[in-house]
């Protein structure tokens, strides 16, 4: 049963139990002496009775206020817990959008992060992959660009005689103001081979690129490789700051500025070693393995393009009676005269080549067989001439020459080289100090009347 109902009836039992002693007592003969006078209308009792109600009902009232007051404060209470519950429930939805958030960020930075990394793979490979220094200038500026787009930022590459280092791209603001060339002298980074990162004092700098007056900050790295200074990466802002990239960007620019200076001197290294074996170290001219390159690249160019390419092979004279003359330091001076005046008097495209000992071998692409008989014999007048009075030569050195021509004897290298060879055996035997031609008929070496044929050069033999 309710509370309040229990309360009600235990007040009416009051009450009603009040009543019956008080009747039984005749205790209302006195009361109704100073109230009112209800025996008349039998209502003797009535105001006992009354008091006895209100009694009942005060108390009753004041059980129910107990009993409101409990509930009340149980409900502040409750309240009180659930407006708890609430701020723990809004802290915990705060702290959940913050880690959210947090997570979002993380994720973002993560995003770019992999990206970065990816974007330093692609260029690794791209880089491995370039054959030229053009290539390799330009994949380095691309993948520089992809990883700080959002800088002022120049690149800068040597030229092959690392003498000056010129703009080889730039992006951001004001990129057109950036100076086209550095100088050694001019660049702290080159002279130092270390990065430089100046936000205030610019205006000390002896780079142009820095002493501009609106410029505040500059961060410049070498790209390097062992002490080879191949470029600068220059950033600047006209803010001030005091880092202009993350610490991890940072590292990450100076990671990849090695790695681009590494391909760099791979490339260079190559270059060298390609030169070294193709060159012939006494002369510097072309050794047979770089004239087989040329001459296969002359023969496959003049067959699609429909010209005439001759071949020569020269031969010095008597050189074993030379050398066990004047000895074999004065042998190797003659021998560069030779290969120094033939290349003078060479056309640009022309290839001149130390085929071996004292052979060389002339690629005259474009030239008919009658133009390159000429050519030889003029040749051979010259070294003939100028090696009397050059004090590189002990005495007059006259030279043999066969020529062959592509494609009407032969046209593979192989059978050029060895149709020149054999009109040269022709030339030794018909005397030296002349020229004589292929010629692709049952005679193979074709008389000296003939046009383009062999000739013998009206030249003085040399004893
Ligand atoms: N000094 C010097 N001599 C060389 C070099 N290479 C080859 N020779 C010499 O060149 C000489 C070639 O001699 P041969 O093949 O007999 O021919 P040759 O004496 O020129 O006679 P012909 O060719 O018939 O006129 C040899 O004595 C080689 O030692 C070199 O690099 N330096």
């Amino acid at each position: 049963m309710k509370k309040s109902v229990s309360d009600f009836l235990i007040a009416i039992g009051v009450f009603l139990v009040a009543n019956f002693v008080a009747v039984l007592s005749g205790f209302n003969e006195h009361w109704v002496l100073w109230t009112s006078d209800y025996s008349a209308v039998g209502l003797n009792e009535l105001p006992v009775a009354l008091a006895f109600l209100s009694l009942a009902l005060a108390w009753y009232a004041w059980r129910r206020l107990q009993d409101a007051n409990a509930s009340h404060q149980e409900l502040s209470k409750i309240v009180e817990q659930l407006s708890e519950q609430v701020e723990e429930r809004k802290l915990a939805v705060e702290q959940a959008q913050v880690l959210s958030e947090t997570k979002n960020e993380m994720l973002e930075y993560e995003y770019l992060r992999s990206k970065k990394l990816q974007q330093v793979r692609m260029m690794s490979d791209a880089l491995a992959a370039a054959s030229t220094l053009d290539e390799l200038q330009e994949i380095s500026v691309k993948y520089l660009k992809n990883l700080i787009p959002d800088h002022t930022v120049a690149v800068l590459f040597a030229n092959k005689a690392f003498e000056n280092w010129a703009l080889a791209g730039a992006w951001g603001e004001h990129k057109d103001k950036v100076y086209p060339n550095v100088k050694l002298e001019e660049c702290q980074v080159l002279q130092q081979g270390r990065p430089y990162i100046d936000s205030s004092n610019t205006q000390k700098m002896l780079c142009d690129n820095a002493n501009l007056t609106t410029i505040k900050s500059v961060a410049c790295y070498p790209i390097t490789c062992h002490e080879m200074q191949f470029g600068v990466l220059h950033i600047r802002s006209e803010r001030l700051t005091e880092s202009l990239l993350s610490k991890e960007d940072e590292q990450r620019i100076i990671a990849v500025c090695n790695t681009i200076g590494l391909h760099f001197n791979n490339a260079q290294l190559r270059t060298e070693l390609s030169m070294a074996s193709n060159r012939d170290e006494l002369t510097g001219l072309l050794n047979r393995r770089g004239l087989g390159n040329t001459l296969k690249r002359e023969v496959t160019t003049s067959g699609q393009q429909g010209y005439e390419v001759t071949v020569a092979m020269i031969d010095i004279d008597h050189f074993k009676s030379y050398n066990d003359s004047f000895g074999h330091q004065e042998g190797d001076k003659a021998l560069k005269f030779v290969a120094e005046t033939l290349a003078k008097n060479m056309r640009a495209r022309d290839v001149v080549a130390r085929y071996g000992g004292e052979e060389f071998i002339l690629v005259l692409p474009n030239t008919s067989k009658i133009i390159a008989y000429k050519k030889l014999k003029m040749l051979i007048a010259t070294v003939a001439k100028d090696s009397e009075i050059s004090p590189d030569c002990k005495r007059a050195i006259t030279l043999s020459a066969g020529i062959a021509t592509c494609p009407q004897d032969k046209n593979s290298e192989e059978a050029l080289i060895k149709s020149a060879d054999l009109a040269l055996y022709a030339a030794k035997k018909r005397g030296r100090n002349c020229v004589m031609a292929y010629k692709a008929a049952s005679t193979k070496v074709s008389a000296a009347k003939q046009p383009a044929a062999v000739s013998i050069i009206p030249t003085k033999q040399v004893k």
